[in-house]
Formats: C-alpha cells, structure tokens, sequence
C-alpha cells in the first residue's frame, strides 16, 4: 500500500487519572473520508488536537506525508497541508464572510500587516472560489455575526479550504445544526472536498451522517480505536452498539 498520508504511532496522553489517548497507532491514506465516532469524552478532539498540533502528546509521534510533525505548531502543519475546523467556529465576528476568508489566507502566506489591506494581501481568484466552493459567494458580503450556525460551519471550513490543505480535519461539522439542515450541509461540504480533491477526517455524532458520508470508521473508547473498518463493519460491530452508540 501507499505511503500513509497520516500516520500516529504510540500516542500517549493523560489528563490527570484520565488517559485521553491511550496507545493510539493510526494511518489515514489518501482519499478516504474518515469518521470518528465516540462517546462524549472517548477523546475524539483530543485525537484531533494532537495531529494538528494544539496539543503535544506526551509520547508517541505523528507523520504527516511521512515527515514528523509531533509537536509542531498548527500554523505550520497547517502550511504542511493539514487543515481543520472546529466544533465551534472560529471566526472573526467583526469581519465580513469574504474578509475572514481573506484574513485566513493572508495568514498562512504570512501576509497580514497593518501597512496593506487586506483584499490586496492574497488572491481574488482564490477567496472568491472557495466562497463559490462551500456556497456563500453572495453572502461574502454579511457580517459573520449575522449567519445561522450552518453557515458559520461552512464559513469555517472555507477558512480552512483556503490554506489549500490535503488533508481537511473536521470536528463535528454538523454539531449545532438542525437536523433537517444536516444533510444539505454534508452536501456541501463533500462536494467542495470531492472538487478539491482533498481526504478528510470528521468527527461525528449523527449515525446517518456516518453511515452516508464516510467510507472508513474508528470508533473510540477511553482514548482507544476500540474499532476501524468499513462503516458496515463498525455500525453493526454489536460492541460499538452497544458501547458507542448507546443501543
Ligand atoms: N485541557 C484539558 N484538561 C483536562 N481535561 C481535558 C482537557 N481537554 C479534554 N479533557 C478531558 O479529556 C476527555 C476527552 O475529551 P475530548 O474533548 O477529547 O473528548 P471527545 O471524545 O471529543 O468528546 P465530545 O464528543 O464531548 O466532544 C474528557 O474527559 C475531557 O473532559
């Protein structure tokens, strides 16, 4: 097989007497879309956090694209090509949709500065096609503070598609989000990483998100993969029914 796009080897990490990552060895290869599934609290954003480099494990490593990345700040595995977005969007609330997108691609070529604006520092080109991407070229214009929380996902992962990543890392996309809305917004998102052609990993809560969306699950538990496989084989693995999904 190919060389692992993402790689974990022996990750280790407690919280105190909570063991958050608890031996964890994992490849991620190009193309797949990876759902993370699990308990609150099994360690899911942990496991996130420690791959883009939010948190250093306390041993173990990680490999991105085989060079290891354990430790290093996010902005500069974000530069490698992993990008993410959050559970809870971070944008800058002040700005506009197009400026947000602007301000996180003027960041990672390292072009934010008071003495250029901002529609100056990056690409036209670039913004306006991510907008297109994830659907909001005619909202770029709002204030951030003003869009319902389906939007604000999208936003955030424009912010991330902007950097160009190969790999895209997703924690909970569609938590907030009414459930007749989830499913467009899965939509949106997949189309935007099938054009792109970017692999991703997204943790979800929505057992028909997964089921739809992804071609490979890891359930969690205690800070282990207690399961990985197809989602048919983890969906109706009687453990992860039981211990996961709570049936
Ligand atoms: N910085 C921290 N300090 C102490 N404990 C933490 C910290 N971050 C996370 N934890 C604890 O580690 C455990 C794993 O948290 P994590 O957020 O990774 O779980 P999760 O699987 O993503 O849960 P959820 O589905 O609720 O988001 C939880 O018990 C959490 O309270």
């Amino acid at each position: 097989m190919s060389q692992a796009l993402l790689q974990t080897r022996d990750l280790k990490l407690s919280f105190g007497a909570i063991v958050v990552a608890d031996n964890i060895s994992f490849s991620l290869h190009e193309g797949e879309r990876l759902a993370v599934i699990g308990q609150n609290g099994a360690g899911k954003t942990t496991f996130i956090n420690i791959c883009t480099g939010l948190i250093r494990p306390h041993s173990g490593t990680v490999s991105f694209d085989g060079k290891d990345i354990t430790g290093m700040a996010p902005r500069l595995i974000a530069r490698r090509g992993m990008a993410r977005s959050f559970q809870l969007p971070q944008l800058f609330l002040e700005h506009s949709v197009r400026d947000c997108v602007r301000i996180a691609a003027a960041g990672k070529a390292g072009r934010l500065g008071l003495w250029r604006s901002l529609a100056s520092a990056v690409p036209a080109n670039d913004v306006e096609h991510v907008l297109e991407l994830v659907g909001m070229r005619e909202r770029g214009d709002e204030p951030c503070e003003s869009l319902p929380e389906g939007h604000r996902k999208l936003l955030d992962i424009a912010m991330a598609l902007v950097l160009h990543p190969r790999l895209l890392v997703l924690d909970e996309p569609t938590s907030g989000v009414s459930t007749e809305d989830k499913h467009g917004l899965m939509e949106t998102i997949m189309a935007a990483l099938d054009e792109a052609r970017i692999t991703a990993i997204f943790v979800e809560h929505d057992v028909d998100i997964v089921a739809k969306y992804s071609t490979r699950v890891a359930a969690w538990i205690a800070g282990r993969v207690a399961a990985d496989g197809t989602p048919e084989q983890v969906l109706n693995d009687p453990d992860i029914r039981k211990n996961v999904l709570g049936e």
